[in-house]
C-alpha cells in the first residue's frame, strides 16, 4: 500500500506540511497548485524539498475548465496545459489532474471532451507525463465518474485515465458498485476523503467539511472496496479540504490521515478477502469488554478530599499498594486507583493536570494482539519500569496524551489486585450505595481534537459512533459524541468544548489539556442508591425546581414518581427503548465529578436532553471567580 496526501489537506506553510507528511508515513504528496504558487521558491526547489523528506510527488492538481471548451479558449487550454507541463517537469511529477469543466462556456458532448483528451494525451506522452481526468460532483457536463471513466474510454490515449474521488462519487450517492467494472490499469490515481452527512451545497461541502475516512459518514469502506476489485494497486491519496485542518496542528492531520488510510485498507482486506490488498496484517479490531479500572493522580491533599467523596459515594478502601503510594477504593466491579507517587508518569500528570483521572485501565480478551494492532495503528506504546513484585501492564498513549491499560484474563494481569496490593481492613457493613460498574467514562477534548478521538478509539476497537449531540451550556455549545461497543460494556463519551466559558472548557483550560471529566456508575436501583447516598452524606447536585415541573408534563410522568425524581435530584430522560435516571456529585477540582446511573429497557443514550440543566445547576455552584466548589 503507497499513501499520499495532498498538500492542501494540512496547516502550514509548504515546509511545515511536507515535514508532518513524512514524519506520519506517507509516500507521498499531491502538489496543490496554491501551495506551490504561494510559496517563495522555484519549481526545483519544491521539488528538492519533497524529495529531501524521502517523499515523492504522486500528483500536480488541479487543472481546471479543460475539456469540451469552444474556441478561441480551447486552443488557449492547451497552451496553459502546456506551461503546466513544464512546471511538472520542474517539479518532478508525472501525472496531472484535469477536474471536469465548470466554466460556463463548456459545450459538453462526449465526443468533443474524448477529442480533447486524446490531444492533450498526444501531447503528455512527448514529454512523459500523463494526465487523469477526474469527475468534481458539481461539473457542468461532467459531474459522474461513470461519465468520466466513458470519455477516458473514448479518448483511447495510453497517457490518459481517470483519478477517482470517492467524495464525489459518495456525496453525489452513485453507488460506488459501478466502479468495479472499470479496469485497474486505467485508474491512474484514487482519492480518498469522508464528510458529515449534512444538506449542504455540494461544492461547499466538499471545500469546507470533508474530513479522513472514518470520521465522517460516507461509505468510503464499500468505494475502497469497490476500487480494490478493480486490481487498483496504485497510491491512495487523502485530499481533504476542511477547515478545521487548515487552523489544526500539522502533526496531528498527518498522523490521523495515515491512520485512517490503514484503518480503511484492514478493513477492506477482511471485506474482500478474494483480492490482494497490500496492507500489514495486524489482528482484527478488538473487543473491549468495559472499564477495568480508572487511575486519578493526586497530591495528598488532593487524594483526601477525592477520598472523602469517594467514601460518600460507597466506595470503601480496598487495598493499599505493595511498593508505592497508591490507593486501590472499590465497589462492585468498579477499581479506582489513587496514585500520590512523587515519581513517574503519574506524578508528571499531576504537575500538568492537577489531581485528575489520567488513566483508564480496559478489559480486553489478549493484551498481546491488543497492543499490536494499536501499534500497527500508530498508537504510541506507554512504557514505565515496573517496581519490584509489579507487573508491567501494557499500556498506549491515548490523543490527548493519557494513558489507556490493557488488562487480560489470559496472564497475571487478572490478578493485579492480590498481587500488587495489600488488602485493607475488612468491609464495613452497609457501606456500599450499589454501584456496579463503569457505565461510561466522559472525556472533555478540545473540539478540533473529536474526529481524531473518534478515529483512533473506533480503529482500534471494536466500537462504532453514535451521533453527534449539541449541548447547550448557557457560556457556549458543547458538543457530544459517544463511541460504545455493541453490549454497551464500554461506553466513552468526547465532549468537544468551542471556548473557555463553558463548564467542559474551563476543564480544559484550568487542567490543561483534554482529559476525563467524569465518570458515569451504573446502579441497577437509583432509588435504593439515592436513599443509601442520603445516609452516607452526600449531598447530590441539586436540580432546578423548574426542571421537574417540566419533566412532568413532558413525559406524563406519575405524579409519584415525578415527586421521588423530585425528592432525589434525579434527572431523568426517555427514548424509544427505554428509561434512564441520573443522579450527580458535586464537582471537584476544576470541573471534575461523578454521575450515578440507571439504564431500564434498551436506554441507549446518556441523557443529552438533561445537560444544559445539569451544567446549570454546576455552574450555579461555582465560586465567583469560576471555580468549582469542592
Ligand atoms: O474543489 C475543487 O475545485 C477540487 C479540485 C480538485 C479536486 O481533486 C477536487 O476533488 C476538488
Ligand atoms: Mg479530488
Amino acid at each position: 500500500m503507497k499513501t499520499s496526501i495532498a498538500t492542501v489537506s494540512i496547516s502550514g506553510d509548504l515546509r511545515e506540511k511536507l515535514a508532518a507528511i513524512a514524519a506520519a508515513g506517507f509516500d507521498g504528496v499531491e502538489i496543490f497548485e496554491n501551495d506551490f504558487l504561494a510559496f517563495d521558491g522555484s519549481p526545483a526547489d519544491v521539488g528538492k524539498m519533497v524529495r529531501d523528506q524521502g517523499l515523492e510527488i504522486t500528483l500536480f492538481q488541479p487543472f481546471r475548465d479543460f475539456e469540451g471548451m469552444p474556441e478561441p479558449q480551447r486552443s488557449r487550454t492547451f497552451d496553459r496545459a502546456e506551461r503546466k507541463f513544464d512546471l511538472m517537469a520542474q517539479l518532478g511529477t508525472d501525472l496531472m489532474l484535469v477536474c471536469s469543466n465548470v466554466s460556463p462556456l463548456a459545450l459538453g458532448g462526449i465526443d468533443r471532451a474524448a477529442a480533447d483528451f486524446r490531444e492533450l494525451g498526444e501531447r503528455a506522452a512527448k514529454r512523459g507525463l500523463r494526465v487523469g481526468f477526474e469527475a468534481l460532483a458539481w461539473g457542468k457536463h461532467v459531474s459522474d465518474h461513470r461519465d468520466a471513466w466513458e470519455i477516458v474510454r473514448r479518448a483511447d490515449h495510453p497517457s490518459i485515465g481517470l483519478i477517482l474521488d470517492s467524495f464525489h462519487t459518495l456525496a453525489r450517492q452513485i453507488d460506488p458498485d459501478t466502479i468495479r467494472s472499470i479496469p485497474g490499469d486505467k485508474i491512474f490515481m484514487v482519492q480518498l476523503a469522508d464528510a458529515p452527512k449534512i444538506e449542504m451545497d455540494l461544492l461547499y461541502w466538499s471545500r469546507h467539511f470533508r474530513n479522513m475516512p472514518g470520521e465522517g459518514d460516507l461509505p468510503v469502506t464499500a468505494f475502497m472496496r469497490a476500487v480494490a476489485a478493480t486490481g487498483y494497486s496504485g497510491m491512495l491519496s487523502l485530499e481533504i479540504f476542511n477547515d478545521q485542518f487548515r487552523g489544526g496542528s500539522p502533526k496531528t492531520v498527518a498522523v490521523d490521515g495515515h491512520r485512517s488510510l490503514i484503518y480503511l485498507m484492514d478493513r477492506v482486506k477482511r471485506r474482500e478477502p478474494g483480492i490482494a490488498v497490500s496492507v500489514p496484517d495486524m489482528p482484527d479490531r478488538i473487543a473491549a469488554h468495559g472499564v477495568e479500572f480508572v487511575e486519578f493522580t493526586a497530591d495528598e491533599e488532593g487524594a483526601a478530599q477525592l477520598a472523602v467523596l469517594l467514601k460518600a459515594m460507597g466506595f470503601r478502601e480496598a487495598g493499599r499498594h505493595k511498593s508505592k503510594k497508591v490507593a486501590l477504593f472499590r465497589q462492585g466491579g468498579i477499581n479506582l486507583v489513587i496514585n500520590t507517587e512523587r515519581e513517574g508518569f503519574a506524578r508528571s500528570a499531576y504537575l500538568v493536570h492537577g489531581t485528575s483521572a489520567y488513566a483508564l485501565g480496559l478489559k480486553v480478551d489478549d493484551v498481546g494482539p491488543t497492543v499490536a494492532r494499536a501499534r500497527a495503528l500508530g498508537a504510541e506504546t506507554f512504557e514505565q519500569a515496573p517496581g519490584p513484585g509489579e507487573l508491567t501492564v501494557p499500556a498506549i498513549r491515548g490523543v490527548g496524551g493519557g494513558i489507556i491499560y490493557f488488562i487480560d484474563g489470559q496472564s497475571n494481569l487478572g490478578k493485579i489486585w492480590e498481587i500488587e496490593f495489600d488488602p485493607v481492613g475488612v468491609e464495613p457493613d452497609g457501606m456500599a450505595v450499589g454501584l456496579t460498574a463503569v457505565d461510561h467514562v466522559a472525556q472533555t477534548v478540545a473540539y478540533e481534537e473529536m474526529l481524531s478521538w473518534v478515529l483512533f478509539y473506533t480503529s482500534i476497537f471494536r466500537t462504532e459512533k453514535k451521533p453527534m449531540v449539541d449541548i447547550v451550556d448557557s457560556a457556549g455549545l458543547v458538543r457530544s459524541q459517544a463511541v460504545a461497543n455493541e453490549d454497551g460494556t464500554l461506553r466513552l463519551t468526547l465532549n468537544g468544548a468551542e471556548n473557555r466559558r463553558t463548564l467542559a472548557g474551563h476543564f480544559i483550560a484550568e487542567s490543561f489539556g483534554s482529559g476525563i471529566q467524569h465518570l458515569a456508575f451504573a446502579t441497577s436501583d437509583i432509588f435504593a442508591t439515592a436513599a443509601a447516598l442520603r445516609q452516607s452524606g452526600l449531598e447530590p447536585l441539586e436540580i432546578s425546581r423548574n426542571y421537574y415541573d417540566d419533566l412532568e408534563a413532558r413525559f406524563g410522568l406519575e405524579p409519584h414518581l415525578a415527586d421521588r425524581l423530585r425528592a432525589e435530584n434525579i434527572l431523568y430522560d426517555r427514548d424509544g427503548a427505554g428509561e434512564y435516571f441520573q443522579i450527580y456529585s458535586p464537582t471537584f477540582g476544576e470541573g471534575f465529578f461523578f454521575e450515578i446511573v440507571e439504564r431500564r429497557g434498551g436506554y441507549n443514550g446518556y441523557g443529552g436532553p438533561n445537560a444544559p440543566f445539569r451544567i446549570a445547576a454546576q455552574k450555579r455552584r461555582m465560586r465567583p471567580e469560576g471555580m468549582p466548589k469542592v
